[in-house]
C-alpha cells in the first residue's frame, strides 16, 4: 500500500474524465484545474487504473467536468471495473435517466448527484439550465439501481440555506444519502466576494445534529461524520463535509487525483502539485517507470489544512 510522509495511505484515485460540462453552476471549481488540451483515452485510463491497483488503490470516483458528456463512459466503465472494489461516479445527473441501466450494467457502483435546491426556477438560476424535473426523473431511477446514490447540496448563504430541512425530508423519502457540502476555497480567494458573500458554516449545523441524531458515524475518509436524523416517521442519513480550515479533514485524505489531461496531482486545493503520467505513456514508458511515477507523487502529498 502506498502512504505518504504524513503517514496517510492512499487508497482512492478520483479521475477527472473531462474538463467539460453540459451545466454553467456559477460557484463551479472544476476540481480545482485549469486543464490543457489532452485528454486520456479508454485504454489509458485502464492503465493508469491497473497500476494503481497493484499498488493498493481499490476505490476509483469518475468526475469531471461532467463525466458522462464523453461518449466513451460506458466503455470506461466497463475496462477499469475488474480493478477496483468501489467504483463510483460524481454526475450533475442531466444523463442519468438515459445512461444509469448502462452503466449499472457496465459495473458502475455507485453515483453521487448534484442537487443544489429543489426550487425549479433556484435550479436555473444556480446551474444556468431550467432542467430540475429532468434530474429528478434521474435521481429516481438511479436508487432503484445503486446503493447508495448520494445527493450533493452545495450549501450557499442567501441562496440554498433555507432549504436543507426539505433536502434532508426529500433524501429520506427517497432512500438517498444527503452529503452537505460547506463551500471550500483554497487560502487565496477567502477574501473573494465570492467566498464573503456565500459562505455559510456548517459548523453549528453539525451540533444540532449531533442533539437529534438516533446514530452518529464517522467515516474513515477525511473523518467525515454521517447523522442518522428522525423525519417524518423515516431515517435520514447526512454526511456533512467540511473541509476548510478542517486538519482533521486533510490528515485523513486517503485520495490522489488524475486530472483529465494525464496528471496526477496531490491535493484538491493545491493546483501545482502535478506530475505527468500521460506524457511518460505516450512516450511508451514501461509498468515499472509508472509506478514510479506514482510514488513520486504520494511523496509530494501534503495536508493542505495544517
Ligand atoms: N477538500 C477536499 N474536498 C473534497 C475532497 N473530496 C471531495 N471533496 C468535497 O466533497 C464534495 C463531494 O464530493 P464527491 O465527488 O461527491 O465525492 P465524495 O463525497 O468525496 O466521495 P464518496 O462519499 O466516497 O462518494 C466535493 O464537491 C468537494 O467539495 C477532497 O479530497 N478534499
Ligand atoms: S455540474 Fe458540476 S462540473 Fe458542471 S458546472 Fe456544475 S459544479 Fe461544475
Ligand atoms: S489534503 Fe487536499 S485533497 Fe486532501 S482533504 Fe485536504 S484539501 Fe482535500
Amino acid at each position: 500500500m502506498l502512504i505518504d510522509r504524513f503517514g496517510r495511505p492512499v487508497t482512492n484515485l478520483r479521475i477527472s474524465l473531462t474538463k467539460e460540462c453540459n451545466l454553467a453552476c456559477f460557484y463551479c471549481h472544476r476540481e480545482g484545474q485549469d486543464d490543457g488540451e489532452r485528454v486520456m483515452t479508454p485504454e489509458e485510463i485502464e492503465r493508469v487504473v491497473r497500476i494503481a491497483s497493484r499498488l493498493g488503490i481499490r476505490k476509483v470516483k469518475l468526475t469531471g467536468g461532467e463525466p458522462t458528456v464523453r461518449e466513451d463512459i460506458v466503455e470506461i466503465v466497463r475496462r477499469i471495473r475488474p480493478y477496483v472494489v468501489d467504483l463510483s461516479m460524481t454526475t450533475n445527473g442531466t444523463t442519468l435517466y438515459r445512461l444509469a441501466e448502462e452503466l449499472r450494467e457496465a459495473g458502475l457502483d455507485r453515483v453521487n448527484v448534484s442537487l443544489d435546491t429543489l426550487d425549479r426556477k433556484k435550479y436555473k438560476k444556480i446551474t444556468g439550465f431550467d432542467v430540475l424535473p429532468w434530474i429528478l426523473r434521474g435521481i429516481e431511477k438511479a436508487v432503484k439501481l445503486f446503493h447508495p446514490v448520494k445527493l450533493n447540496m452545495v450549501v450557499m448563504r442567501g441562496i440554498n440555506d433555507d432549504e436543507i430541512w426539505d433536502m434532508i425530508r426529500f433524501a429520506a423519502e427517497i432512500g438517498a444519502v444527503l452529503q452537505l457540502i460547506e463551500i471550500e476555497v483554497p487560502r487565496e480567494m477567502e477574501d473573494s466576494p465570492f467566498f464573503r458573500e456565500f459562505f455559510y458554516p456548517l459548523k453549528p449545523l453539525e451540533e444540532e445534529f449531533e442533539r437529534l441524531a438516533l446514530e452518529v458515524r464517522e467515516r474513515r475518509m477525511h473523518r467525515r461524520r454521517k447523522y442518522f436524523i428522525p423525519i417524518d416517521g423515516k431515517v435520514a442519513e447526512v454526511e456533512v463535509v467540511r473541509s476548510m480550515h478542517n486538519t482533521v479533514f486533510c490528515m485523513n485524505c486517503t485520495r490522489l487525483r488524475l486530472t483529465a489531461d494525464g496528471y496526477l496531482k496531490t491535493c484538491l486545493l493545491r493546483k501545482n502539485d502535478l506530475i505527468d503520467i500521460l506524457g511518460p505513456m505516450r512516450e511508451g514508458a514501461s509498468d515499472a517507470k509508472l509506478v514510479e511515477i506514482f510514488k513520486e507523487a504520494i511523496l509530494m502529498r501534503r495536508p493542505y489544512w495544517k
